[in-house]
């Protein structure tokens, strides 16, 4: 159960903490405990006039040139880089880090004595009456701050809003029927943005908002940065965004859409990894905020309400140092032997992939089977290894994807098979490092065949077991050689010029591809491989963080010169900033001001200034005719109404009004007062 100030969303969006509090974690009606706090932390004052500070903006110059080195980063995602077991005796936890978490091996690129946090949640249901203990070991020995969510939030946040909304949407599917996707469901949204909302509680409670710089990570967490903003108005926030971002012509569809994007301009650098995500999310700012974006010096930036929020485009690579060093275990040779002795000479063409409808894996293997009957030169000698690893869950569409593969992979093994030879093998489960990279090996090509994917890493880690360890092969060492096939709508797609791109749902271009991929001369292939092994090992992981921090903190420089102000409800939450040398006007300055003066010039705008935006009718009402004429009956006065709008109108309306002035048509027309 929710607590009952779970339904107020407004409450919760516009910061109240205390609304957090939910009796249904531990199942009694008393709350959680508070957390003890661990970290020391200094408090700003929220959403009112953070002054500059004097003696931080004078040292503004050298913070910019001294490194990163002495900060500290908090990097939170929906889960944590850990694995957790429970002892097998029943008591207590198990914890080491998991090393496929890319999140992990970030901390590569980032300098070495900058401290690094995770905050997110952990893969196994902790009872509450052992959260305190957890939280405490995790802290102590992996500083990773758990998020823990009740378990009916948490369905509704990741089964639901993430993985039925923001999952499909962003990976261009629109819920045409109930059974595609899931339709937008309120009471969903607001269990995403509750989670968001723990999850900034977690961050908070270990922040030192002047030092720490925040990078957040992917779809689940697009409502944190208003959460954190409304806190602090000068925190350091970084984003990036792993999955697509859709065209403006879909992503408009969704209820919520002016709400995510306000939040996501809540940070100060935003990364995607291609261009064309990035060009999808500027035109929605564009088309649905009225915002655009400048370029300049090759950065680009959006200009919201002061701040410039930065985008970053940079796909993520691999952990080469890791790869390199699983190529060297000893299992992975037998393995290899055994694949080998398994394949007999057949060449092997490799697809690995999660479970999930996006990931084109039918429309793989109906591209096979239709290379085996256009090219029967292949029947016998060619053999489609299909991984596909049941992460993606176990819901309706995946259920009906696995049926749906199972009946093509028997068809084909009907048609082509033969004694000793099944031309589709279909591995159903998650393969150990070792044993993915014994595949890598031995396969010829690899095939991507995902109709959407941020990334998709695959290629790259099989170019690097392609290569290997020079010297592991004793003597003279062959010459490498790889082969790929990728799918154009995926994000590592533009990073791999040697590769060949289909349409995957073309199915005769992509058996003509895979055709083409291993029957391509020796020479070309090795061509082929260097030039991506070139590419792929110099932009590992290290590379991409560090390049991302070097930016955020490149787009926080101005942050401490600023004068902020945070202003509106909700999600409507946004810090205006003004350089130093701007000040804010308050009504008691401006009325002592005009009482001191004998002459004064009063220019005044039309519209959103005498009559409101959002009004339709836009004939000014009694008071503010009658408030113009109170002014200008001061002869100490000289009033004008200055305005793009047409003189016509604006006579019409003023006409009772003799004394004051229009600039029409941004003062192409003008009229002195009458008198
Ligand atoms: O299934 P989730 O827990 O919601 O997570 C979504 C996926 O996250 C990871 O993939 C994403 O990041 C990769 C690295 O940037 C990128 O290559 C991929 O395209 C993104 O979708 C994870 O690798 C997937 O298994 C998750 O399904």
């Amino acid at each position: 159960m929710f607590s009952r100030s779970y339904t107020n969303l407004l409450d919760l969006a516009n910061g109240n903490l205390s609304a957090l509090d939910y009796g249904g974690s531990s199942g009694g009606g008393g709350g959680r405990p508070p957390r003890p706090r661990r970290m020391q932390r200094t408090l700003t004052t929220p959403g009112t006039l953070a002054e500059l500070d004097e003696e931080r903006a004078g040292s503004v110059a050298s913070d910019v040139q001294s490194s990163l080195a002495n900060d500290r980063i908090i990097v939170v995602a929906n889960t944590l880089p850990v694995r957790c077991e429970r002892r097998p005796d029943g008591r207590g936890w198990t914890f080491c880090w998991d090393e496929d978490s890319l999140l992990l091996h970030l901390r590569d690129g980032l300098p070495e004595d900058m401290e690094v946090l995770y905050v997110g949640s952990l893969r196994a249901d902790v009872p509450a009456a052992e959260q305190e203990d957890v939280a405490q070991a995790l802290l102590d020995r992996f500083r990773c701050v758990p998020a823990f969510l009740p378990k009916d939030l948490s369905d509704r946040f990741y089964h639901g809003f993430c993985k039925q909304t923001l999952w499909p949407l962003f990976h261009y599917m629109l819920p045409f029927t109930s059974d595609h996707g899931g339709r937008f469901d309120r009471s969903n949204w607001e269990a995403y943005v509750l989670a968001n909302k723990l999850f900034s509680q977690r961050v908070i409670e270990v922040l030192n908002p002047e030092d720490d710089y925040i990078w957040i990570h992917d779809y689940h967490l697009l409502a944190l940065p208003s959460f954190l903003r409304r806190r602090f108005n000068r925190l350091r926030i970084g984003f990036f965004l792993h999955s697509p971002f859709p065209s403006s012509e879909l992503y408009r569809s969704l209820p919520v859409r002016d709400e995510i994007l306000k939040s996501l301009l809540n940070c100060d650098l935003i990364g995607f990894h291609t261009f064309d995500y990035a060009r999808h999310f500027l035109s929605c700012c564009s088309r649905m905020l009225g915002i655009e974006y400048q370029s300049k010096r090759g950065y680009i930036g959006l200009d919201y309400f002061g701040r410039t929020v930065g985008i970053k485009i940079m796909p993520v690579g691999i952990n080469m140092m890791q790869l390199k060093s699983q190529l060297q275990l000893p299992d992975l040779e037998s393995r290899v032997a055994e694949l080998r002795k398994q394949f007999n000479g057949k060449t092997v063409l490799l697809g690995v992939d999660d479970l999930d409808i996006f990931k084109g894996i039918n429309l793989k293997i109906l591209a096979f089977e239709h290379m085996l009957k256009t090219h029967p030169k292949w029947q016998g000698r060619a053999v489609l290894v299909q991984i596909a690893n049941p992460r993606g869950g176990s819901g309706k569409d995946v259920q009906g994807l696995k049926a749906e593969i199972e009946e093509s992979c028997t068809r084909i093994n009907e048609q082509f098979g033969r004694s000793g030879y099944s031309p589709v093998e279909l591995v159903n489960r998650t393969l150990s490092s070792v044993e993915r990279m014994a595949y890598y090996t031995v396969a010829e090509c690899v095939v991507v065949t995902a109709v959407r994917d941020g990334m998709n890493l695959t290629p790259y880690e099989y170019i690097v077991c392609r290569q290997g360890i020079p010297g592991l092969d004793g003597g003279d060492a062959p010459k490498r050689k790889s082969m790929l096939v990728v799918s154009e709508f995926i994000g590592c797609s533009p990073s791999l010029s040697g590769a060949i791109r289909v349409n995957p749902w073309n199915i005769d271009t992509t058996a003509e591809a895979m055709n083409e991929s291993i029957a391509l001369s020796e020479n070309e292939n090795q061509l082929r491989h260097e030039k991506h092994y070139r590419y792929v090992s110099t932009h590992d992981v290290a590379y991409w963080s560090k390049s991302y921090i070097h930016d955020l903190e490149r787009s926080c420089r101005d942050h401490f010169r600023r004068r902020c102000w945070g202003i509106g409800l909700g999600f409507g939450f946004r810090v205006v900033a003004l350089d130093r040398n701007f000040k804010k006007l308050t009504v008691d300055s401006i009325v002592a001001d005009y009482k001191k003066s004998n002459s004064r010039v009063i220019l005044l705008d039309y519209d959103g200034t005498l009559v409101p935006q959002t009004t339709i009718n836009r004939t000014p009402n009694e008071t503010v005719v009658n408030i113009m004429n109170a002014l200008c009956a001061d002869k100490k006065n000289v009033v004008f109404i200055v305005s793009g709008r047409g003189r016509s109108s604006l006579e019409k309306w003023f006409n009772s009004c003799p004394e004051l002035g229009i600039a029409a048509e941004h003062g192409y027309f003008m009229r002195y007062a009458l008198t």
